[in-house]
C-alpha cells in the first residue's frame, strides 16, 4: 500500500505529486449530491487541475470551480509561484473547471492560454472577457516548457463540442479532461488507494459519455497508441495510475454496441412500442407488426409499454434499425409512458434511425403528430407520415396498419419504392 497523500498542512491545502514535475493542485467537493442536474454523486465529487513544471516554464492544466478557487490557488503556492506560468491549458471550457480562470490569469497575466478550435466558439460566451488572447490547438500541436512538452490531441464532444486532451510524453502522461473521469470524492486520490468506484465510472460513462460513442471510438483511436502510460490524469475523480490501461479498454468495450451484435447478421431491426387503454391501438399495433413481419430481411418486434420497466428498451433502441411507437391521445397528448421513453432516449445517438408513430383518438387526435415531432427532434427520419384512426379500427384500417407496418418495414430494407419527402431529409 502506498502512504495516503497529505491535502492538507497545518490547515494548508498541499499540492500531491503524481511524479517530481507533476502535482495535483484540485479540490474535493465531499458534499455535492447533484451534478449538472442529470448526474447524482452520492459522494460528491473533485475537480482535479494539474501543475506541470519544465525547465523552461511551468503549465497549469484547468483549474477548478469557482468556489473551490482558494483550495485551488493554496495548493497551487506550494510548488510554484505565479510568474513562473506561461501556459494554461483548458481541456474543457465548462465552469467547473474553468471557475477559477479569470483569477488565474490575473495572477499570471504573463501565462498564454490554449484551447481547442472547437473552443473558439464558446469561450467568450463562457469567460465573458472580450479581450481574452488564447491559442487554439489541434491535434499535432504541442507547446514546450524546455525539457516537457505538452501535446494536445483533439477529442471533440467528450462531452461538449470543446473538449480536447494532453499528452505530456516525457512523464507518459495523459490529461484526460472528462473523459475516463467519475464523480468519486475521496481523499485519498489514487486509483490503488481509494474504494470501489467501479459504480461511478460507469455511471459517468452512461449519462455523460454515451451520447458520444461514435467520437468516443475516435478520441480512442488517439489515445490507445500511447499505451502503455504511466499516468492518466481526469478531470474528475481518482488519479489513474495503477493499471490506466484498464479504463481505456473499458471505454472502448463499453463504446461497442450494449448488446450481442452478431445475432441478427444482415438482418435490419424494426421495434414496434404501444400502449393501449380500450385496445384500440394495441390492434393498431398487432396489424402494423403482422405488415412488417410480411418484409425479409426485417427482424420485427413488439412490445406494450405497460409490460415493461423501460431502462432495458434504451439499449434495444440503440442497436435498432427502426423504432415505431402508437400512443392513443389522451387529454390532448400522448401517454406518460411514451414520453417517459423518449426522455430517457436522450443517453444514445438516434441520428438517422427511422421513426414512426400511430395512435387511436376520439376527436382532437394530437398524440402522434406531438410524436412525431418529437423523433425528428431527436434526429430520427420520419418517412411514412404517422397514421391516426378514429376510435375502434375498421378492417379497412386495420389494411392501412399493415400497410404503414410493410412500408417502414420497407424502408429498411431499401426496398421502399414511392418514397415520401421527409423534411428531417432535407434539414
Ligand atoms: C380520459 C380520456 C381522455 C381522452 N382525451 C382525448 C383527447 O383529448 N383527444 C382525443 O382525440 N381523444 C381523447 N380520448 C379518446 C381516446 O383517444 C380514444 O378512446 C382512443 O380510441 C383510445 O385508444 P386506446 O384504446 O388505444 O387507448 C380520451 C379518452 C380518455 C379515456
Amino acid at each position: 500500500m502506498n502512504k495516503p497523500p497529505i491535502l492538507s498542512l497545518g490547515g494548508i491545502p498541499q499540492a500531491v505529486a503524481l511524479s517530481e514535475r507533476v502535482h495535483w493542485i484540485g479540490a474535493l467537493d465531499p458534499n455535492l449530491r447533484t451534478f449538472d442536474i442529470i448526474l447524482k454523486t452520492a459522494n460528491g465529487t473533485s475537480y482535479n487541475a494539474y501543475l506541470v513544471r519544465g525547465s523552461a516554464g511551468v503549465a497549469i492544466i484547468d483549474t477548478v470551480k469557482e468556489n473551490f478557487a482558494a483550495d485551488f490557488f493554496a495548493r497551487l503556492e506550494t510548488v510554484a509561484r505565479y510568474d513562473e506560468i506561461s501556459v494554461i491549458v483548458l481541456n474543457h471550457l465548462e465552469p467547473d473547471h474553468t471557475g477559477a480562470l479569470p483569477e488565474l490569469m490575473r495572477r499570471a497575466p504573463q501565462a498564454r492560454l490554449y484551447i481547442s478550435q472547437k473552443a473558439q466558439t464558446m469561450v467568450k460566451a463562457l469567460l465573458k472577457q472580450n479581450d481574452l488572447a488564447y491559442t487554439p490547438v489541434l491535434t499535432g500541436d504541442s507547446v514546450t516548457l524546455g525539457d516537457r512538452t505538452l501535446q494536445f490531441l483533439h477529442t471533440p464532444y467528450l462531452h461538449w463540442p470543446d473538449t480536447q486532451c494532453t499528452y505530456l510524453p516525457e512523464e507518459n502522461t495523459l490529461f484526460s479532461g472528462d473523459v475516463f473521469g467519475c464523480h468519486f470524492c475521496d481523499n485519498r486520490l489514487f486509483n490503488d488507494e481509494v474504494g470501489d468506484f467501479r459504480f461511478s465510472f460507469e455511471y459517468y460513462y452512461a449519462h455523460i459519455m454515451r451520447p458520444f460513442k461514435d467520437y468516443v471510438n475516435r478520441a480512442l483511436d488517439l489515445i490507445e497508441p500511447l499505451l502503455p502510460l504511466t499516468n492518466i490524469a481526469p478531470a474528475h475523480g481518482p488519479l489513474l495510475r495503477d493499471r490506466p490501461h484498464r479504463y481505456v479498454r473499458r471505454y472502448r468495450e463499453l463504446s461497442q454496441s450494449a448488446l450481442h451484435s452478431d445475432i441478427h447478421d444482415g438482418e435490419k431491426t424494426l421495434l414496434i412500442f404501444y400502449i393501449s387503454s380500450y385496445g384500440n391501438t394495441r390492434r393498431m399495433a398487432e396489424a402494423i407488426y403482422e405488415g412488417a413481419m410480411s418484409i425479409d430481411q426485417v427482424r420485427v418486434s413488439l412490445y406494450d409499454l405497460e409490460g415493461s420497466e423501460l431502462a432495458p428498451f434504451v439499449d434495444l433502441i440503440e442497436g435498432a434499425d427502426g423504432i415505431v411507437f402508437g400512443t392513443p391521445t389522451i387529454n390532448g397528448d400522448a401517454v406518460k409512458p411514451v414520453w417517459d421513453l423518449l426522455s430517457s432516449l436522450v443517453v444514445i445517438n438516434l441520428k438517422s434511425k427511422v421513426g414512426g408513430v400511430f395512435g387511436s383518438y376520439g376527436w382532437t387526435g394530437e398524440a402522434v403528430k406531438m410524436v412525431e415531432d418529437r423523433l425528428r427532434g431527436l434526429k430520427l427520419r420520419v418517412p411514412v407520415p404517422g397514421l391516426r384512426i378514429k376510435l375502434i379500427p375498421t378492417d379497412e384500417e386495420i389494411e392501412l396498419c399493415r400497410g404503414f407496418g410493410r412500408e417502414l418495414a420497407q424502408e429498411l430494407n431499401g426496398l421502399r419504392q414511392s418514397k415520401v419527402i421527409d423534411m428531417a431529409d432535407l434539414a
